[in-house]
């Protein structure tokens, strides 16, 4: 079944869901992409990015059978960006990850062909224009996400935080409460990033998101990255299928520009 073919790593899929739907008819603005340095376009105008979170309005961490999620409290304007390449101010919904089950691969995006063994995804929707999250999904101006590479380095004293809470969400459809916790800590101080127009990476795929890419990674140490390796894909009680390798191939980049906010 085409589902199964070795990729071009000649790996096999361990979840057919990632590889499958490889592209949607029509797609133009799929995610995600090689981010190729050369070709990214300096642009004078796209304004810095301002990150406001309350560290309270975080909720819980779940296993959704995907990644684990960090859920926040997105009913009023209390965790929030605004500026760089977004014409409104988003409201932070949630974040996750993507990683590999070694550290060669793991991230979605890549930067001149290279994988980061993982990535962090946070997830902000439009709720200046769009009444529900739900809607903004499906609009081209409805989501934003920062995009941060995580790369293996020191131990990273924030994440310690979530990888500590990482055992409880074991299975699929596993929640645990988690009530304070500040995303900024996982963000470089560092101002650049590149953006352009793009997709969600997992179903339903819809070409709502404007991705913000910080160009400097995150360090993390191993056993953070193997805390990651040790979710289950499945429920408990089915047979247990490690959580890794969830991100999606590289899409064609068709009649897209990256632009970068740095020279
Ligand atoms: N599932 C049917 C109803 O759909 C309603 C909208 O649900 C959207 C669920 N998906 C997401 O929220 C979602 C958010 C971010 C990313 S990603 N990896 O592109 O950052 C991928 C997916
Ligand atoms: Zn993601």
């Amino acid at each position: 079944p085409p589902e199964l073919v070795p990729d071009s790593l000649h790996r096999l899929p361990v979840h057919p869901l990632w590889q499958s739907p490889l592209t949607i008819p029509g797609g133009t603005r799929q995610s995600p992409i090689n981010i190729q340095w050369r070709d990214s376009v300096y642009d004078p105008f796209l304004k810095p990015l301002k990150i406001s979170y309350d560290p309270t309005t975080c909720l819980h961490i779940w296993n959704n059978g995907y990644s684990f999620l960090v859920e926040f409290d997105d009913s009023a304007d209390r965790s929030i960006i605004v500026g760089g390449p977004l014409e409104n101010q988003y409201r932070l919904k949630q974040f996750h990850f993507h990683w590999g089950a070694i550290n060669e691969w793991g991230s979605e995006h890549t930067v001149d062909s290279k994988f980061y063994p993982a990535e962090l995804h946070l997830v902000h929707w439009n709720a200046v224009v769009y009444p529900t999250f739900e809607e903004a999904v499906m609009e081209g101006n409805g989501l934003a996400v920062i995009g941060v590479f995580l790369k293996l380095g020191a131990h990273h004293e924030g994440l310690q935080t979530l990888v500590d809470a990482l055992p409880a969400v074991k299975h699929k459809d596993t929640v645990i409460e988690f009530d304070v916790f500040d995303p900024s800590c996982l963000i470089p101080s560092c101002p650049d990033y590149w953006t352009y127009a793009g997709s969600l990476t997992t179903p339903p795929l819809t070409e709502s998101v404007t991705w913000i890419i910080k160009k400097k990674p995150i360090e993390v140490d191993e056993n953070q990255l193997e805390a990651f390796r040790m979710l289950l894909f499945t429920s408990d009680g089915e047979e247990e299928k490690r959580m890794v390798d969830n991100f999606r191939p590289l899409q064609p980049l068709m009649n897209r520009t990256v632009r970068s906010s740095f020279q």
